[in-house]
């Protein structure tokens, strides 16, 4: 079994779901530069929460919008355990309605909205504890087949 088939699941709700690699930007352990993301499923939604640090720093204080987007796009990687099919990103979208704040806890929550034939339409939030939302997001994920990942150089990582 491949490490990608072994990630595919089935994760029961609750479950803390694995990182897609080790040296995932979104979620890896050992990327220096990441964002470390832990992610859970509740039910249909996959889950973090999470807090920019200072390597993530936009305008003083406030979390690059890049780096928001870098966690988006992962957050979204993790629906794919729950659809049990590789996939990846064709389009993301980003609403920014109000600074992300260093050092602050976020919970980020994403769902499948609907699927049609190979495109995933997904969508997901960021929301402070005090209930406001920070910033909302919608995607297109296209399935593909584990070949994909091999196309940058041979790996066995994902
Ligand atoms: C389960 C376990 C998972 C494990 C985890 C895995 C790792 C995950 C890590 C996650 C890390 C985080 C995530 C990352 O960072 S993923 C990394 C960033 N993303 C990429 O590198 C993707 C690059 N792009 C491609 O490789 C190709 O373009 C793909 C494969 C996506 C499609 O090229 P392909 O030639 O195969 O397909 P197609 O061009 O015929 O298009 C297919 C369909 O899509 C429709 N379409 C196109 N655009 C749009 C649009 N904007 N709105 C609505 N629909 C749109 C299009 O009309 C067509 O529809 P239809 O005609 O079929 O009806």
């Amino acid at each position: 079994m491949t490490a990608l088939q072994q990630r595919i699941g089935p994760h029961p709700d609750g479950a803390h779901l694995p990182a897609h690699h080790e040296q995932c930007l979104g979620c890896g352990v050992d990327n220096p530069h990441g964002h470390h993301l832990s992610v859970h499923r509740e039910g249909d939604l996959v889950v973090a929460t999470h807090v920019f640090d200072d390597r993530h720093v936009g305008a003083p204080g406030i979390a690059h919008g890049g780096a928001v987007a870098t966690v988006l796009d992962d957050l979204y990687g993790f629906l794919l355990y729950l659809v049990g099919e590789p996939a990846v990103t064709r389009q993301l979208v980003v609403e920014y309605l109000a600074p992300v704040l260093i050092g602050t806890t976020y919970r980020l929550e994403a769902r499948v909205d609907r699927r049609e034939g190979r495109k995933l339409f997904v969508n997901a939030k960021v929301t402070a504890l005090d209930g406001r939302t920070a910033a909302t997001s919608t995607a297109v994920f296209v399935t593909v087949d584990a070949e994909h990942f091999t196309q940058a150089r041979p790996s066995s990582a994902i």
